[in-house]
């Protein structure tokens, strides 16, 4: 039998004793890293804050290594489990050093004096977060992004089992998101740390989170791996997603595509179709694009954003349908855009197409006007 180090089965949670959402059930080992995402409002604080016992469960269990979280003691809870909730200490004339000094309270007691080992442990996790150079500045006065990586190092402080964190790279750079979230990494694998969080990034999500629980409705949704969780089609889904497009397998979004009738026909692929499509949907421009192989870099991207895009399947040579195909689009496009400044061997379909549309007596350019 698997054994997780942390638990919830049969969960309600909500307020007031009014259910927000029924029937969760989760766990996690040691070591791992479940990420809860789900769109605004959809209650992943909410669950947070009722798994931590801040909140009391309307029905379930929550256990954790074994033991009910309603029955433990509060000192007890603390020196397993750091939480980082947003808006969670009273911080007034407190230096950025004395709020992660707080991090110790669970083994000093609130007025006791820190141990050299106290000590050591902030300025590692001063480091590791790289606040050191903002110890001695007022809490309050530095920017939200700095406050967040001083929260953090008040929660590594802490030596939890367990950290328990409410969208903790919300306000960080893109930096420091990824600083941060390999440092969780790095705590959970080598320390066997568990981390309990929310993201709002989707891609980071899928890749640091061992599990993810998808959160939205009166019932939770998928529960299990980033493979199981990010299959096409399903993001869309938990954030009613419509305007623009989001690509499970590259965790990349686009703007919704330019509708209308083609104007311009892009021969592209291998890498040079996206900023031109991107660019493209800028200028409010309707375009089709190919001969593209499914499994090109360029290919969801045409997918998401152009009005119709000329495919082959992967690995295949591109038959003549596919290339009649390419030509009737550009029959029907005013431009064409060649992306190409030659032709390889493997391309030489694209080749053909150049070849047609000048023969057709159409403006073939190498890049957009307004790129010139
Ligand atoms: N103290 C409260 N009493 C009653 N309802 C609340 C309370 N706090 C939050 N809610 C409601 O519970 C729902 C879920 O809120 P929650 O903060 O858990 O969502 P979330 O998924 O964390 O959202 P976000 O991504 O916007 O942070 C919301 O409709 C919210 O208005």
């Amino acid at each position: 039998m698997e054994t997780y180090y942390f638990s919830a089965s049969q969960m309600t949670v909500g307020y007031e004793g009014k259910p927000l959402i029924k029937d969760i059930t989760l766990n996690v080992k040691k070591g791992e890293i479940l990420t809860l995402i789900g769109p605004n409002g959809a209650g992943k604080s909410t669950i947070l804050k009722s798994i931590i016992g801040q909140l009391s469960l309307i029905a379930g269990t929550v256990l954790l290594d074994g033991e009910s979280i309603e029955r433990m003691e509060a000192a007890e809870l603390a020196k397993k489990m750091s939480v980082v909730l947003t808006e969670q200490v009273r911080t007034e004339l407190m230096t950025c050093e004395d709020v992660v000094e707080t991090g110790r309270y669970p083994y000093t007691g609130r007025l006791g004096v820190l141990s050299e080992k106290d000590h050591a442990v902030v300025r590692e996790a001063m480091e590791l977060t790289r606040t050191t150079a903002l110890a001695k500045k007022d809490f309050h006065s530095v920017s939200d992004g700095e406050r967040q990586r001083v929260m953090l190092a008040r929660a590594i402080a802490q030596e939890p089992e367990i950290l328990v964190l409410d969208e903790p790279t919300s306000y960080l750079d893109i930096r420091y998101k990824l600083e941060f979230l390999s440092i969780l990494q790095e705590m959970a694998k080598t320390k066997k740390r568990t981390v309990i969080m929310s993201l709002h990034e989707l891609d980071l999500a899928e890749r640091v989170s061992d599990r993810v629980l998808c959160v939205k409705g009166a019932y939770a949704g998928r529960f299990g791996t980033p493979e199981e969780v990010f299959t096409p089609g399903y993001m869309s889904e938990l954030y009613d997603i419509t305007e623009g497009t989001f690509d499970e397998a590259s965790g990349r979004a686009e703007l919704p595509r330019v509708t209308g009738k083609p104007e311009v026909f892009v021969i592209a692929g291998g890498g040079n179709g996206a900023p031109v499509y991107r660019r493209l949907q800028r200028g409010k421009i309707p375009f089709s694009t190919g001969i593209l192989w499914k499994n090109d870099i360029d290919y969801p991207v045409a997918c998401a954003l152009a009005a119709k895009v000329i495919a082959e399947e992967a690995f295949e040579t591109v038959t003549a349908e596919t290339l009649a195909a390419a030509k009737r689009e550009i029959d029907q496009c005013g431009r064409v855009l060649c992306l190409f400044p030659d032709f390889g061997a493997f391309n030489q379909a694209d080749r053909e197409l150049f070849l047609y549309a000048k023969s057709l007596g159409k403006s073939v350019e190498g890049e957009l006007p307004w790129q010139k």
